[in-house]
């Protein structure tokens, strides 16, 4: 099944000046008709990307573009076919942008983005475009709970967007003390947090909560409304299974590198990342033995970004 040939499509983030994003209409008789896409298509042999990406844009909208910064490529499995979508910002365009091949285009500002239907591969896309590329799990307070709230709050002085709130095995009413003032401060930094397996403790607070492999197949759905984040860990197609079902909005999908945490553990690699990535639209945060300097690569393979513990918990060696 994995043999089938990978078919590889690029496809642009073309911005206006007001910051809206086009996207364009496939038109009928095409496959995924009627779906909404970043514009773009299929490379031909010996192209590079971005010859590829300035070729479909002049010949679909008669645009002349300077290709800017890969945004990230994802590996999808469809039921005909698999492709890996290659995105790259446009850095800058000249022309007027006009549908020449019959196709509906709109300008979208970026929070709508959502609200349009895409093919599976585009939602990791508009997850790469809008969420954070790194997630923060931290680690439990070993030392004195200033030092822990301290720590948190250098994390969030140097731009981590998005916490899980984690602590395997602390006393109770001393997390729920330390919940508290985390919460405080996340919210303060306007950042997303999520607490680790306790659905109570998430509903107490207002927060997201994010569970492990163990906890889905017991949900029937969600346990928190839309507005408020669910995730979960998956290591592999099964759980990631689990958690489309009962809803998850994202998922953290390791170990990719060894760790010391876990030193039996077989690593996925990149590649065995990937391959479970063709088969889940999810967006995923890739972990295990990953800190920022791999987020580049985490992008190519269709990761979200990274989670971390030690790589982004100030102090940590
Ligand atoms: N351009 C573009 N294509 C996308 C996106 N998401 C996504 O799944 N695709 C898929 C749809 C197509 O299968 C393929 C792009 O092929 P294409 O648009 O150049 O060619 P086509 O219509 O003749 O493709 P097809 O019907 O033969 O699959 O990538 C996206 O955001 N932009």
């Amino acid at each position: 099944m994995s043999g089938e040939a990978m078919v590889e499509v690029v496809a642009g983030v073309i911005r206006d000046k007001t910051g809206r994003i086009l996207l364009a209409r496939r038109t009928e008789g095409r496959d995924l008709a009627g779906l909404w896409e970043f514009p773009g298509g299929k490379r031909e042999p010996g192209e590079t990307p971005e010859g590829a990406l300035a070729r479909e844009l002049h010949e679909e909208l008669g645009i002349d573009i300077d290709c800017g910064a890969p945004l990230i490529a994802v590996p999808q499995r469809y039921p005909h076919k698999r492709l890996r979508l290659d995105v790259r910002h446009v850095a800058a365009w000249r022309g007027t942008v006009k549908g020449h091949e019959g196709q509906a285009l709109a300008w979208v500002p970026p929070h709508l983005l959502a609200s349009y239907a895409m093919p599976s591969a585009d939602i990791p896309v508009v997850a790469a475009l809008l969420q954070p590329d790194r997630y923060l799990v931290t680690p439990a307070p070993d030392l004195s709970d200033a030092t822990w709230l301290d720590a948190l709050e250098h994390a969030l002085a140097n731009g981590v967007r998005r916490v899980q709130l984690r602590a395997p095995d602390s006393e109770p009413r001393r997390w729920h003390t330390l919940v508290d003032a985390a919460v405080d401060a996340c919210r303060r930094h306007d950042v997303d947090v999520l607490v680790n397996g306790d659905i109570d403790l998430a509903r107490e607070f207002d927060i997201g909560v994010h569970l492990r492999a163990a906890q889905l197949p017991a949900l029937a759905s969600r346990p928190l409304p839309a507005d408020r984040r669910v995730a979960a860990s998956c290591h592999t197609l099964a759980e990631i299974r689990e958690a489309e079902r009962i809803g998850c909005d994202f998922i953290v999908v390791g170990a990719v590198a060894g760790t010391p945490t876990h030193p039996g553990a077989t690593p996925l690699g990149w590649a065995g990342f990937a391959a479970l990535r063709e088969d889940t639209a999810l967006p995923i945060y890739a972990i295990g033995g990953l800190g920022e300097q791999e987020l580049d690569i985490a992008r190519a393979h269709g990761a979200q970004g990274i989670a971390a513990i030690r790589a982004f918990w100030p102090g940590t060696p």
